[in-house]
């Protein structure tokens, strides 16, 4: 077998354009398929009517954790004042599998994608053709995450505008058929820019526009000192937290990367929004009290709900 890896640089790639109309999936195999299984979330478009349960979705938040995302159904539920069906609790519509946890509130669903860019991939393509298969058109997707600040006072919130992998570089590099393809990870910045117009100026924390790292590992690849591992010094992680500082990063986390990346590719509109849990130029663990980091991963939601409920119209 040949060892010769080709590299398919950004500039090769097309670049894809915003969907209008109905969501399409960019895989000409799905519609030859006699039946589509969306294995991790436990649905497919053959056992369940998607159109039927899902048509009206026009907001995608994923997080991290399920708690989270299940406290942000509870909270779109009171933002939006929406009436659960009668005789009906908030249910995880996922609970068939036990991979990620997936709620609907009238328009807006809410999805854990777990850590890291393989979890997140996985539940991005599934949510993407649940959304096609659903009919669904004009659907902003966002990340509510949290994230390490690079001198910013922890419980600060940073909108993505540009999210680069671990060596600085705007797009994810897939292994994919023993080729290495680069895909650019844009994110609409006219949806970044409302949501910084919309930070409540009353806020006692800052909000901020700026670049993100999006790593592939929360230790050693965000120059943690504190992992099992480190083959560095205290210098070295410095120097290295200083640079990239310098080079206009702001954040640091894990998802930012594949989700900016599979937005683009599936032209659709994207943003994240994460809360920094500590400053890392001052150090690498996180010992904020709970119910503090509680309170600050909800910043975020605030955000994207004040944007949900605008587009909405509601007052
Ligand atoms: O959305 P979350 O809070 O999970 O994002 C960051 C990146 C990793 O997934 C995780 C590491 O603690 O937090
Ligand atoms: O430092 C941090 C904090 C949260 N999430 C990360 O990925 N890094």
């Amino acid at each position: 077998m040949s060892t010769f890896i080709p590299i398919k640089t950004a500039e090769q790639l097309a670049t894809y354009v915003p969907q209008l109309g109905p969501l399409q999936v960019r895989n000409p195999h799905i519609c030859d398929m006699k039946e589509d299984v969306l294995y991790h979330i436990a649905l497919g478009n053959k056992t369940h009517d998607l159109k039927d349960m899902f048509k009206d979705v026009k907001f995608v938040c994923f997080g991290g954790s399920p708690n989270r995302m299940q406290s942000f159904a509870k909270y779109m539920i009171k933002v939006l004042n929406y009436k659960l069906p009668a005789g009906q609790d908030l249910c995880d519509i996922a609970h068939g599998s036990d991979r990620y946890v997936l709620y609907k509130v009238g328009p807006v669903l809410s999805v854990s994608h777990g850590m890291g860019s393989p979890s997140l991939s996985i539940i991005f393509h599934e949510i993407y053709k649940l959304v096609h298969h659903a009919g669904c058109s004009d659907v902003v997707f966002f990340r509510i995450g949290t994230s390490g600040g690079l001198g910013l006072e922890p419980g600060s919130v940073v909108i993505t505008d540009e999210a680069v992998d671990g060596l600085l570089r705007p797009y994810m590099e897939v292994a994919t058929l023993g080729m290495l393809l680069q895909h650019p990870s844009r994110l609409t910045q006219e949806v970044a820019q409302e949501l910084l117009s919309m930070a409540d100026p009353e806020n006692d924390f800052t909000t901020i526009i700026g670049k993100t790292m999006s790593t592939l590992d929360f230790y050693e690849g965000q120059a943690r000192l504190d992992g099992a591992f480190c083959d560095y010094t205290e210098e070295d992680k410095m120097a290295f937290l200083k640079r990239i500082h310098n080079r206009g990063i702001c954040n640091i986390e894990m998802e930012s990367l594949c989700f900016a990346a599979s937005c683009y590719r599936a032209g659709i509109k994207s943003a994240v929004v994460c809360v920094t849990l500590l400053d890392r130029l001052k150090g690498d663990q996180i010992s904020t009290p709970h119910d503090v980091l509680e309170e600050w991963q909800k910043r975020p939601q605030r955000l994207i709900a004040a944007y949900i409920k605008k587009h909405l119209g509601i007052e």
